[in-house]
């Protein structure tokens, strides 16, 4: 996804391109759910809004039930919009202040015709007990409500048309800390009940970590690093995860005394308009090499589940010296960056492919 620069004034010239997603590849397996993290500005959003297509994508691909819709129209968009839902960050601004509760939720009803006009107040009410709310706060506005309960409000309307897949964009980061559990919780509760796929976007790896059994993180418009769980929390390989998750507290470490190592991040996250060459993060990558601005590393599966963006891929305090041999990705054409994992793979440690 690309969105223009203008130049505005009269002659509003197209100047260039702010590369917001480029280099994403994933899957959210049926009932199942794929978390999505990375910084402020990495480009989240706009996949989230790629996915439920409240953005039209300038390339690439999008498959749902193995159907592409990244080119199809709106209209033949519109049977899909039931089973591709979307929860968004803040309840406060995504729900209409003036319309109460009921119409609120019930709006998906009607507008896919779903119910006949006699059933509907009844399965309103069903949704908002599934939700945890009191189905009598029907005629009730937003504002009566707090947060946690706005948030619940805006899930039970995803909910309305039983969708398969929710993209959850960071639904709990405007909350209190307190309510934050509770609402993961709900969202847990309904993927079991309704097996519901879930893309969980998050700005840290804390809130992902018990909601996700797989992980993607970005950067800059990319992925550098999906893993299972314990693959991505325990041996991570990028520098990036390593140093994201340097900033997460850990408990057990706390338990036995002393700290992980935090990792500092130098500088900011540049640009997207004019990204770095090679290797997006190595401006501010401790081990960043020469190879690094020339060559852009592929997305390499490296375990079962595991796959990394990195020539210097290794767990922190063993990153190796030399970068991996390009030949080792499969050279050009690899479907290094294919959707999905591969049953074969490169074993960093021997350097030879290995396999289930
Ligand atoms: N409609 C748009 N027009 C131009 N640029 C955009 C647009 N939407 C997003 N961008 C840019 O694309 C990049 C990715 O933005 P996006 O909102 O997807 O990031 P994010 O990781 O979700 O961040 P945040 O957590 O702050 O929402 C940013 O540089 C942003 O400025």
């Amino acid at each position: 996804m690309y969105f223009p620069v203008k130049s505005g004034g009269i002659i509003n010239r197209t100047v260039g391109h702010v590369q917001a997603v480029d280099g994403v590849s994933f899957q959210v397996p049926e009932g199942s759910s794929l978390g999505l993290v990375g910084e402020s500005g990495c480009g989240k959003s706009t996949t989230g809004r790629l996915i439920t297509r409240l953005y039209d994508p300038t390339g690439g691909s999008i498959k749902f039930d193995g159907k592409e819709i990244a080119n199809i129209s709106q209209r033949q968009m519109l049977p899909m919009r039931r089973d591709i839902q979307m929860i968004f960050q803040d309840p406060a601004t995504s729900l209409n202040p003036r319309h109460s509760v009921g119409a609120i939720i019930s709006a998906p009803l009607k507008i896919h015709n779903v119910l006949p006009d006699n059933k509907i107040k009844a399965r309103v009410e069903e949704l908002l007990e599934i939700v945890g709310l009191n189905p009598e706060h029907y005629n009730r506005y937003p504002h009566e409500f707090s947060g946690g309960q706005r948030q619940r409000i805006g899930i039970a309307r995803a909910l309305t048309l039983q969708p398969k897949l929710l993209v959850a964009d960071e639904p709990v980061s405007a909350l209190d800390v307190s309510i934050q559990a509770q609402v993961i919780n709900l969202l847990q509760d309904l993927q079991r009940e309704f097996n519901i796929a879930f893309l969980f976007i998050a700005h840290d790896l804390a809130i992902v970590r018990h909601f996700c059994p797989e992980i993607a993180v970005m950067y800059l418009g990319k992925i550098v690093e999906i893993a299972d769980r314990e693959t991505l929390y325990g041996r991570p390989h990028h520098p990036y995860t390593q140093a994201l998750l340097s900033a997460v507290p850990d408990v057990k470490q706390a338990q036995i005394g002393g700290r992980r190592e935090r990792i500092r991040l130098k500088g900011d996250v540049p640009s997207p308009i004019n990204p770095p060459s090679g290797c997006r993060f190595r401006t501010r990558c401790q081990f960043a090499q020469e190879i690094c601005s020339r060559v852009e590393p592929p997305l390499l599966q490296i375990g079962p589940r595991h796959k990394v963006a990195c020539h210097f891929a290794g767990e922190l305090g063993a990153h190796p010296a030399e970068p991996i041999p390009q030949s080792a990705n499969g050279g050009e054409g690899a479907p290094a960056n294919q959707p999905g994992f591969e049953d074969h793979w490169l074993n960093l440690s021997t350097g030879q492919t290995a396999s289930a």
